[in-house]
C-alpha cells in the first residue's frame, strides 16, 4: 500500500540526508522520483544536506497544486514512481492534502521531511496537516543534542547567540551562526529557560552574586 510518511525532527538531525539517501537508493534501482522542496538554504530548486550532498528539485510556489503538477507531468509522458517533499513545514496545509491525494489516487509513496515546530514551539501549519494526515510519522534515529548533552527536541532562533521569541515564523537560516540570525537546537528545559550555549557559557563565567546582608 502506498503511504504518506512524515519524517520529522529538529533542525540539523539529518532529515535532508535521509531524503537524499531514499532518492539515491530508489534511483539506483531505476525508479524515478519527483522531488519537491521550498526555501532550501542552498537556493531555489535545491535539496541539500549539511553533509555536502545536493540534488535538483522542484521549488514549490505559493498556491501551487502539487497533485495537479504530478498529473500534468504524468500525462505529458513524464515518470514519477515516488515523491519526496523536503522542508515540508513550509508547504501550505492544502498542499499537504494534495500530497495525500497523490498517495490515494495516483498510488505513489510520498516521503515528506520537515521540522514540526517553530522557534516559539508552535506547529507549522504544513507540519500540523502532516501529523493529521500521514499514515506514519517517523522520528529520525540520529539524535541532535542540546549543549547540555540531552536530546534536542526544540528549535531556538538566536540573534548573536541569544534566544529570541519574537519575529516572523519563517526566516530561512542555519545552525552555528553565532554572529547573525541563526538557530540552535535545545532540550525543552533549556528552551523554556531560553538558555543557549552562549548564554550558558556567559553565566558560567560570571562571578557568583552573593546575598548582601546589612549590619
Ligand atoms: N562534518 C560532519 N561529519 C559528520 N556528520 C555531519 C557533519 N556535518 C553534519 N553532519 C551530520 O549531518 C546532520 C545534519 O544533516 P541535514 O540532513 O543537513 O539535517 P536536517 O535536514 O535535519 O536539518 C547532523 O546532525 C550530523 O549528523
Ligand atoms: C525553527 C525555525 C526554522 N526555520 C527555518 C530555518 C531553516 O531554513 C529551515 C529548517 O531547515 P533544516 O533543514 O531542518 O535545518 O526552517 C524557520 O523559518 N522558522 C523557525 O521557527
Amino acid at each position: 500500500m502506498p503511504e504518506l510518511v512524515f519524517f520529522s525532527g529538529t533542525m540539523d538531525c539529518g532529515k535532508s540526508t535521509l531524503a537524499l539517501q531514499i532518492e539515491h537508493n530508489r534511483s539506483a534501482r531505476g525508479l524515478a522520483g519527483m522531488i519537491f522542496t521550498r526555501d532550501d538554504r542552498a537556493g531555489e530548486g535545491k535539496l541539500s544536506s549539511r553533509l555536502g550532498l545536493v540534488t535538483d528539485a522542484v521549488e514549490v510556489e505559493d498556491g501551487q497544486d502539487l497533485y495537479g503538477y504530478l498529473v500534468d507531468h504524468l500525462s505529458q509522458g513524464g515518470r514519477a514512481d515516488y515523491v519526496i517533499a523536503d522542508e515540508a513545514q513550509f508547504l501550505a496545509p492544502e498542499q499537504i492534502d494534495q500530497l495525500a491525494r497523490v498517495v490515494d489516487d495516483l498510488g505513489l509513496d510520498v516521503y515528506a521531511f520537515g521540522i514540526t515546530t517553530d522557534f516559539r514551539t508552535k506547529l507549522f501549519p504544513g507540519s500540523q496537516r502532516l501529523v493529521e494526515l500521514a499514515d506514519r510519522v517517523e522520528v529520525l534515529q540520529v539524535e541532535a543534542l542540546c549543549w547540555c548533552g540531552a536530546r534536542a527536541t526544540h528549535n531556538a532562533r538566536t540573534i548573536g547567540g541569544e534566544m529570541v521569541v519574537e519575529g516572523a515564523q519563517v526566516v530561512v537560516g542555519d545552525v552555528n551562526q553565532p554572529e547573525d540570525i541563526g538557530y540552535e537546537v535545545l532540550c525543552r528545559r533549556h528552551h523554556r529557560r531560553r538558555m543557549t550555549a552562549a548564554t550558558a557559557r556567559a553565566a558560567a563565567l560570571s562571578p557568583d552574586v552573593l546575598p548582601v546582608t546589612s549590619g
